[in-house]
Protein backbone atom coordinates (compact mmCIF):
# COMPACT_ATOMS: atom_id res chain seq x y z
CA UNK A 1 0.00 0.00 0.00
CA UNK A 2 1.62 3.28 -1.20
CA UNK A 3 0.33 6.87 -1.19
CA UNK A 4 0.62 8.29 -5.35
CA UNK A 5 1.39 11.78 -5.59
CA UNK A 6 0.91 13.26 -9.51
CA UNK A 7 2.47 16.95 -9.67
CA UNK A 8 1.70 19.57 -12.79
CA UNK A 9 1.55 16.57 -15.05
CA UNK A 10 1.36 17.17 -19.11
CA UNK A 11 1.75 15.01 -22.04
CA UNK A 12 1.66 16.46 -25.29
CA UNK A 13 1.19 14.81 -28.38
CA UNK A 14 1.92 17.35 -31.42
CA UNK A 15 0.07 20.06 -31.10
CA UNK A 16 -2.34 17.99 -28.70
CA UNK A 17 -2.56 18.14 -25.58
CA UNK A 18 -3.60 15.26 -24.01
CA UNK A 19 -3.06 15.98 -19.89
CA UNK A 20 -3.15 19.52 -19.00
CA UNK A 21 -1.21 20.47 -15.94
CA UNK A 22 -2.91 17.76 -13.26
CA UNK A 23 -1.91 17.31 -9.88
CA UNK A 24 -3.98 14.96 -7.24
CA UNK A 25 -3.23 12.75 -4.71
CA UNK A 26 -4.19 9.06 -3.89
CA UNK A 27 -4.13 8.38 -0.40
CA UNK A 28 -2.81 4.64 1.08
CA UNK A 29 -5.83 2.14 0.25
CA UNK A 30 -7.93 4.28 -1.74
CA UNK A 31 -9.51 3.23 -4.55
CA UNK A 32 -9.89 6.84 -6.91
CA UNK A 33 -11.69 6.74 -10.01
CA UNK A 34 -10.51 9.06 -13.37
CA UNK A 35 -13.92 9.45 -15.22
CA UNK A 36 -14.40 10.91 -18.46
CA UNK A 37 -15.67 10.87 -22.01
CA UNK A 38 -13.39 9.55 -24.56
CA UNK A 39 -10.77 11.48 -25.32
CA UNK A 40 -10.37 13.20 -22.05
CA UNK A 41 -6.71 11.98 -21.47
CA UNK A 42 -8.03 8.95 -18.27
CA UNK A 43 -5.17 6.23 -20.41
CA UNK A 44 -2.77 8.49 -20.94
CA UNK A 45 -2.94 9.07 -17.28
CA UNK A 46 -2.51 5.98 -16.57
CA UNK A 47 0.19 5.10 -19.00
CA UNK A 48 2.34 7.77 -17.24
CA UNK A 49 1.78 6.44 -14.08
CA UNK A 50 2.70 2.78 -15.23
CA UNK A 51 5.75 3.85 -16.82
CA UNK A 52 4.33 3.08 -20.43
CA UNK A 53 4.72 6.42 -21.41
CA UNK A 54 6.45 9.83 -20.44
CA UNK A 55 5.24 12.84 -20.04
CA UNK A 56 6.22 16.19 -21.45
CA UNK A 57 6.44 17.62 -17.96
CA UNK A 58 5.74 17.55 -14.28
CA UNK A 59 6.39 14.65 -11.56
CA UNK A 60 4.82 11.55 -10.02
CA UNK A 61 5.67 10.12 -6.54
CA UNK A 62 5.33 6.82 -4.61
CA UNK A 63 5.20 7.70 -0.95
CA UNK A 64 7.42 10.88 -1.85
CA UNK A 65 10.08 9.29 -4.27
CA UNK A 66 10.00 9.94 -7.62
CA UNK A 67 9.17 7.60 -10.39
CA UNK A 68 9.08 10.33 -13.04
CA UNK A 69 10.64 13.63 -13.01
CA UNK A 70 10.74 15.82 -15.99
CA UNK A 71 12.99 18.26 -15.08
CA UNK A 72 15.38 15.55 -13.29
CA UNK A 73 15.01 13.07 -16.22
CA UNK A 74 13.87 10.29 -13.78
CA UNK A 75 11.84 8.11 -15.58
CA UNK A 76 12.11 4.36 -13.79
CA UNK A 77 11.18 1.39 -16.15
CA UNK A 78 7.47 0.16 -15.53
CA UNK A 79 9.00 -3.07 -14.04
CA UNK A 80 10.74 -0.96 -11.28
CA UNK A 81 7.52 0.61 -10.20
CA UNK A 82 5.94 -2.35 -8.95
CA UNK A 83 2.60 -1.33 -9.96
CA UNK A 84 0.04 -4.32 -10.91
CA UNK A 85 -2.00 -3.41 -14.12
CA UNK A 86 -5.42 -4.75 -15.79
CA UNK A 87 -6.51 -3.71 -19.07
CA UNK A 88 -9.38 -3.61 -21.00
CA UNK A 89 -8.18 -6.59 -22.76
CA UNK A 90 -7.61 -9.68 -20.84
CA UNK A 91 -3.91 -10.25 -22.09
CA UNK A 92 -3.71 -13.65 -20.59
CA UNK A 93 -1.23 -15.90 -22.49
CA UNK A 94 -2.90 -18.13 -24.38
CA UNK A 95 -0.17 -20.85 -24.39
CA UNK A 96 0.10 -20.82 -20.36
CA UNK A 97 -2.09 -22.62 -17.74
CA UNK A 98 -3.90 -19.95 -14.80
CA UNK A 99 -0.88 -21.07 -13.36
CA UNK A 100 1.87 -20.15 -15.26
CA UNK A 101 0.16 -16.72 -16.19
CA UNK A 102 -0.14 -15.90 -11.90
CA UNK A 103 3.55 -17.11 -11.35
CA UNK A 104 4.91 -14.80 -13.99
CA UNK A 105 5.61 -11.87 -12.38
CA UNK A 106 7.14 -13.48 -9.59
CA UNK A 107 9.59 -15.83 -11.68
CA UNK A 108 10.49 -12.00 -13.56
CA UNK A 109 11.13 -11.41 -9.34
CA UNK A 110 12.98 -14.30 -8.90
CA UNK A 111 10.55 -15.96 -6.16
CA UNK A 112 11.62 -19.21 -5.31
CA UNK A 113 9.36 -22.31 -6.36
CA UNK A 114 7.59 -23.04 -3.16
CA UNK A 115 7.04 -19.55 -2.30
CA UNK A 116 5.89 -19.13 -5.72
CA UNK A 117 2.97 -21.96 -5.82
CA UNK A 118 2.01 -20.68 -1.95
CA UNK A 119 1.50 -16.65 -3.68
CA UNK A 120 -0.35 -18.11 -6.69
CA UNK A 121 -2.43 -20.16 -4.28
CA UNK A 122 -3.39 -16.87 -2.55
CA UNK A 123 -3.82 -14.72 -5.55
CA UNK A 124 -6.28 -17.31 -7.11
CA UNK A 125 -8.19 -17.95 -3.74
CA UNK A 126 -8.87 -14.74 -3.38
CA UNK A 127 -10.72 -14.00 -6.63
CA UNK A 128 -12.27 -17.56 -6.44
CA UNK A 129 -10.10 -18.95 -9.49
CA UNK A 130 -8.01 -21.58 -7.32
CA UNK A 131 -10.03 -24.90 -8.64
CA UNK A 132 -9.36 -23.21 -12.74
CA UNK A 133 -5.36 -23.27 -11.93
CA UNK A 134 -4.42 -25.89 -14.18
CA UNK A 135 -6.86 -24.59 -17.28
CA UNK A 136 -5.44 -22.75 -20.41
CA UNK A 137 -7.37 -19.09 -21.00
CA UNK A 138 -9.28 -20.52 -24.02
CA UNK A 139 -10.79 -22.26 -21.37
CA UNK A 140 -12.33 -19.68 -19.00
CA UNK A 141 -15.00 -17.50 -19.53
CA UNK A 142 -14.40 -13.54 -19.89
CA UNK A 143 -15.12 -12.87 -16.53
CA UNK A 144 -12.68 -15.90 -15.51
CA UNK A 145 -9.86 -14.83 -17.57
CA UNK A 146 -10.40 -11.03 -15.91
CA UNK A 147 -10.44 -12.33 -12.52
CA UNK A 148 -6.80 -14.54 -12.97
CA UNK A 149 -5.91 -11.35 -15.03
CA UNK A 150 -6.46 -9.22 -11.63
CA UNK A 151 -4.95 -12.33 -9.46
CA UNK A 152 -1.84 -11.97 -11.86
CA UNK A 153 -1.39 -7.91 -10.97
CA UNK A 154 -2.18 -8.52 -7.26
CA UNK A 155 0.72 -11.66 -6.66
CA UNK A 156 3.21 -10.04 -5.91
CA UNK A 157 2.02 -7.34 -3.56
CA UNK A 158 2.25 -4.37 -5.86
CA UNK A 159 2.90 -0.63 -4.34
CA UNK A 160 -0.52 0.25 -7.00
CA UNK A 161 -2.89 -1.36 -9.15
CA UNK A 162 -4.16 0.39 -12.10
CA UNK A 163 -6.98 -0.81 -13.84
CA UNK A 164 -7.76 0.74 -17.28
CA UNK A 165 -11.92 -0.43 -18.00
CA UNK A 166 -11.05 -3.72 -16.89
CA UNK A 167 -14.80 -4.81 -16.88
CA UNK A 168 -16.05 -3.32 -20.09
CA UNK A 169 -15.29 -6.16 -22.31
CA UNK A 170 -18.05 -8.22 -20.28
CA UNK A 171 -21.59 -8.79 -20.82
CA UNK A 172 -23.88 -6.14 -18.61
CA UNK A 173 -24.86 -8.90 -15.99
CA UNK A 174 -21.33 -10.43 -15.71
CA UNK A 175 -19.93 -6.75 -15.43
CA UNK A 176 -22.65 -6.50 -12.09
CA UNK A 177 -21.40 -9.44 -10.67
CA UNK A 178 -17.62 -8.44 -11.73
CA UNK A 179 -18.34 -5.05 -9.84
CA UNK A 180 -19.19 -7.00 -6.84
CA UNK A 181 -15.57 -9.15 -6.74
CA UNK A 182 -13.80 -6.11 -8.02
CA UNK A 183 -14.96 -3.87 -4.87
CA UNK A 184 -14.75 -7.27 -2.67
CA UNK A 185 -11.02 -8.11 -3.28
CA UNK A 186 -10.30 -3.91 -2.91
CA UNK A 187 -11.51 -4.63 0.66
CA UNK A 188 -9.94 -7.08 1.50
CA UNK A 189 -6.02 -6.23 -0.17
CA UNK A 190 -6.64 -2.44 0.38
CA UNK A 191 -3.88 -2.00 -2.61
CA UNK A 192 -4.36 2.02 -3.40
CA UNK A 193 -6.13 1.66 -7.09
CA UNK A 194 -6.54 4.04 -9.72
CA UNK A 195 -9.63 3.21 -11.64
CA UNK A 196 -10.36 4.15 -15.47
CA UNK A 197 -13.71 3.92 -16.67
CA UNK A 198 -16.22 6.08 -18.87
CA UNK A 199 -19.13 4.26 -17.07
CA UNK A 200 -20.41 6.70 -14.45
CA UNK A 201 -22.29 4.34 -12.71
CA UNK A 202 -18.99 1.72 -12.09
CA UNK A 203 -17.22 5.16 -10.82
CA UNK A 204 -20.12 6.04 -8.26
CA UNK A 205 -20.45 2.17 -6.68
CA UNK A 206 -16.63 1.58 -6.60
CA UNK A 207 -14.68 4.39 -5.59
CA UNK A 208 -13.74 6.35 -2.57
CA UNK A 209 -12.99 9.22 -4.67
CA UNK A 210 -13.92 10.36 -8.26
CA UNK A 211 -11.95 12.34 -10.58
CA UNK A 212 -14.14 13.25 -13.54
CA UNK A 213 -11.97 14.50 -16.35
CA UNK A 214 -12.65 17.07 -19.36
CA UNK A 215 -10.19 17.86 -21.99
CA UNK A 216 -6.78 16.83 -20.22
CA UNK A 217 -8.17 18.37 -16.76
CA UNK A 218 -9.42 17.57 -13.79
CA UNK A 219 -13.01 19.23 -13.62
CA UNK A 220 -13.87 18.03 -10.16
CA UNK A 221 -12.33 15.22 -7.65
CA UNK A 222 -14.54 14.50 -4.93
CA UNK A 223 -16.41 11.32 -3.33
CA UNK A 224 -19.19 9.97 -5.12
CA UNK A 225 -22.19 11.94 -2.71
CA UNK A 226 -20.75 14.99 -3.39
CA UNK A 227 -20.31 14.65 -6.86
CA UNK A 228 -23.51 13.81 -7.30
CA UNK A 229 -25.00 16.60 -4.84
CA UNK A 230 -22.74 19.13 -4.93
CA UNK A 231 -21.87 19.52 -8.99
CA UNK A 232 -19.51 22.28 -9.44
CA UNK A 233 -20.36 22.53 -13.23
CA UNK A 234 -23.17 21.92 -15.72
CA UNK A 235 -20.38 19.20 -17.19
CA UNK A 236 -20.45 17.28 -14.07
CA UNK A 237 -24.09 17.44 -13.24
CA UNK A 238 -24.59 16.25 -16.92
CA UNK A 239 -22.45 13.31 -16.91
CA UNK A 240 -22.95 12.38 -13.57
CA UNK A 241 -26.31 12.22 -12.89
CA UNK A 242 -27.78 13.18 -16.58
CA UNK A 243 -29.64 15.93 -15.73
CA UNK A 244 -32.04 18.27 -17.10
CA UNK A 245 -29.36 21.72 -18.10
CA UNK A 246 -32.27 24.22 -18.36
CA UNK A 247 -31.62 27.97 -20.00
CA UNK A 248 -32.75 30.80 -17.69
CA UNK A 249 -32.05 34.28 -16.92
CA UNK A 250 -30.90 34.94 -13.61
CA UNK A 251 -33.37 37.63 -11.61
CA UNK A 252 -32.45 37.56 -7.95
CA UNK A 253 -29.04 36.43 -6.98
CA UNK A 254 -27.89 36.10 -2.95
CA UNK A 255 -24.96 33.42 -1.66
CA UNK A 256 -27.32 30.16 -1.81
CA UNK A 257 -30.33 30.77 -3.66
CA UNK A 258 -31.87 32.35 -6.63
CA UNK A 259 -34.63 33.41 -8.66
CA UNK A 260 -34.48 32.09 -12.08
CA UNK A 261 -36.49 33.10 -14.86
CA UNK A 262 -37.37 29.87 -16.82
CA UNK A 263 -39.55 30.58 -20.08
CA UNK A 264 -42.97 32.31 -19.00
CA UNK A 265 -42.03 31.30 -15.18
CA UNK A 266 -39.58 31.92 -11.86
CA UNK A 267 -38.02 28.91 -10.78
CA UNK A 268 -36.65 29.57 -7.15
CA UNK A 269 -33.27 27.72 -6.68
CA UNK A 270 -31.50 26.96 -3.79
CA UNK A 271 -28.09 25.80 -4.53
CA UNK A 272 -26.22 28.48 -7.09
CA UNK A 273 -22.83 28.40 -8.42
CA UNK A 274 -21.51 31.71 -9.88
CA UNK A 275 -24.55 33.71 -11.19
CA UNK A 276 -24.91 37.03 -10.96
CA UNK A 277 -27.93 39.00 -11.53
CA UNK A 278 -29.14 39.71 -15.36
CA UNK A 279 -26.62 36.79 -16.66
CA UNK A 280 -27.57 33.92 -18.63
CA UNK A 281 -28.17 30.53 -16.36
CA UNK A 282 -27.98 26.96 -16.51
CA UNK A 283 -30.13 24.90 -14.16
CA UNK A 284 -29.38 21.90 -13.54
CA UNK A 285 -32.05 19.15 -11.84
CA UNK A 286 -31.80 15.96 -12.44
CA UNK A 287 -34.71 13.91 -14.03
CA UNK A 288 -35.48 11.72 -10.79
CA UNK A 289 -35.84 14.60 -8.80
CA UNK A 290 -38.74 16.34 -11.15
CA UNK A 291 -42.61 15.26 -9.84
CA UNK A 292 -45.14 14.86 -12.21
CA UNK A 293 -48.83 16.03 -11.52
CA UNK A 294 -52.14 15.34 -13.06
CA UNK A 295 -54.42 17.53 -11.98
CA UNK A 296 -54.20 20.03 -9.35
CA UNK A 297 -50.66 19.74 -7.07
CA UNK A 298 -50.77 19.87 -4.01
CA UNK A 299 -47.11 19.29 -2.77
CA UNK A 300 -44.64 22.32 -1.54
CA UNK A 301 -41.96 22.70 -4.12
CA UNK A 302 -41.43 26.14 -3.51
CA UNK A 303 -43.80 27.65 -6.05
CA UNK A 304 -41.73 25.59 -8.74
CA UNK A 305 -45.01 24.50 -10.69
CA UNK A 306 -45.17 25.27 -14.58
CA UNK A 307 -47.89 23.34 -16.61
CA UNK A 308 -46.04 21.23 -19.74
CA UNK A 309 -47.14 18.63 -21.66
CA UNK A 310 -45.97 14.71 -22.11
CA UNK A 311 -44.27 14.79 -25.58
CA UNK A 312 -43.07 11.19 -25.11
CA UNK A 313 -42.97 8.06 -22.65
CA UNK A 314 -40.68 5.47 -22.67
CA UNK A 315 -41.23 2.42 -20.12
CA UNK A 316 -37.64 1.96 -17.96
CA UNK A 317 -38.75 -1.28 -15.80
CA UNK A 318 -39.17 0.09 -12.78
CA UNK A 319 -40.13 3.92 -13.88
CA UNK A 320 -40.68 6.01 -17.23
CA UNK A 321 -38.67 8.39 -18.44
CA UNK A 322 -41.22 11.21 -20.00
CA UNK A 323 -40.05 13.97 -22.15
CA UNK A 324 -42.20 17.16 -20.91
CA UNK A 325 -42.42 20.09 -23.22
CA UNK A 326 -42.78 23.55 -21.22
CA UNK A 327 -42.37 27.40 -21.84
CA UNK A 328 -38.66 27.12 -21.24
CA UNK A 329 -38.11 23.92 -23.44
CA UNK A 330 -38.16 20.44 -23.19
CA UNK A 331 -37.83 18.72 -19.88
CA UNK A 332 -37.42 15.37 -18.82
CA UNK A 333 -38.91 13.52 -15.79
CA UNK A 334 -37.49 9.91 -14.25
CA UNK A 335 -40.86 9.01 -12.50
CA UNK A 336 -42.80 5.79 -11.37
CA UNK A 337 -46.38 6.17 -12.14
CA UNK A 338 -47.31 6.18 -15.68
CA UNK A 339 -49.49 9.32 -17.29
CA UNK A 340 -51.02 9.61 -20.18
CA UNK A 341 -49.77 11.99 -23.19
CA UNK A 342 -51.11 15.49 -22.28
CA UNK A 343 -51.17 18.11 -20.37
CA UNK A 344 -49.30 18.17 -16.72
CA UNK A 345 -47.38 19.96 -14.09
CA UNK A 346 -44.29 19.99 -13.89
CA UNK A 347 -42.67 20.25 -10.07
CA UNK A 348 -39.16 21.13 -9.72
CA UNK A 349 -38.57 21.49 -5.77
CA UNK A 350 -35.86 24.01 -5.33
CA UNK A 351 -33.23 22.06 -3.31
CA UNK A 352 -33.21 20.20 -6.26
CA UNK A 353 -32.18 22.91 -8.71
CA UNK A 354 -28.39 24.00 -9.32
CA UNK A 355 -28.03 26.59 -10.95
CA UNK A 356 -24.00 27.68 -12.83
CA UNK A 357 -23.34 30.58 -14.83
CA UNK A 358 -24.32 29.79 -18.47
CA UNK A 359 -20.36 30.95 -19.36
CA UNK A 360 -19.37 27.78 -17.60
CA UNK A 361 -21.71 25.67 -19.27
CA UNK A 362 -19.59 25.98 -22.74
N1 LIG B 1 0.07 8.22 -29.09
C1 LIG B 1 -0.74 9.27 -29.34
N2 LIG B 1 -0.49 10.11 -30.36
C2 LIG B 1 -1.29 11.17 -30.60
N3 LIG B 1 -2.38 11.48 -29.86
C3 LIG B 1 -2.68 10.67 -28.84
C4 LIG B 1 -1.88 9.52 -28.50
N4 LIG B 1 -2.43 8.92 -27.43
C5 LIG B 1 -3.52 9.65 -27.10
N5 LIG B 1 -3.67 10.70 -27.93
C6 LIG B 1 -4.73 11.72 -27.87
O1 LIG B 1 -4.78 12.24 -26.58
C7 LIG B 1 -6.14 12.41 -26.14
C8 LIG B 1 -6.39 11.62 -24.87
O2 LIG B 1 -6.35 10.24 -25.17
P1 LIG B 1 -6.61 9.10 -24.07
O3 LIG B 1 -6.41 7.79 -24.72
O4 LIG B 1 -5.80 9.39 -22.87
O5 LIG B 1 -8.15 9.34 -23.74
P2 LIG B 1 -9.16 8.45 -22.87
O6 LIG B 1 -9.83 9.39 -21.95
O7 LIG B 1 -8.44 7.30 -22.26
O8 LIG B 1 -10.18 7.96 -23.97
P3 LIG B 1 -10.97 6.55 -24.14
O9 LIG B 1 -12.02 6.52 -23.06
O10 LIG B 1 -11.55 6.64 -25.50
O11 LIG B 1 -9.96 5.45 -23.99
C9 LIG B 1 -7.00 11.97 -27.32
O12 LIG B 1 -7.42 13.10 -28.03
C10 LIG B 1 -6.09 11.10 -28.14
O13 LIG B 1 -6.43 11.17 -29.49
Amino acid sequence: MSKLTVEHLTRRFGAQTAVNDVSFEVQDGEFLTLLGPSGCGKTTMLSAIAGLDAPTSGRILIDGEPIFDAAQRCNLPPERRQVGMVFQSYALWPHMKVRDNVAFPLRMRGIAAAEREEKIRWALGLVEMEPYIDRYPHELSGGQQQRVALARAVVYGPRLMLLDEPLSNLDAKLRLRARGWLKELQEKLRITTIYVTHDQTEALVLSDRIAVMQGGRIEQLASPVELYEQPQSPFIADFVGHSNLLDGIVQEAEARRAKIRFGQHLLAVEKILKPNKGSAAAIAVRPENVILHQGQPNGSGGGNYIPGKILQRDFLGARYLYLVETSGGIVRAEVSERFEKGAVTLELPAHACVAFARDAAA
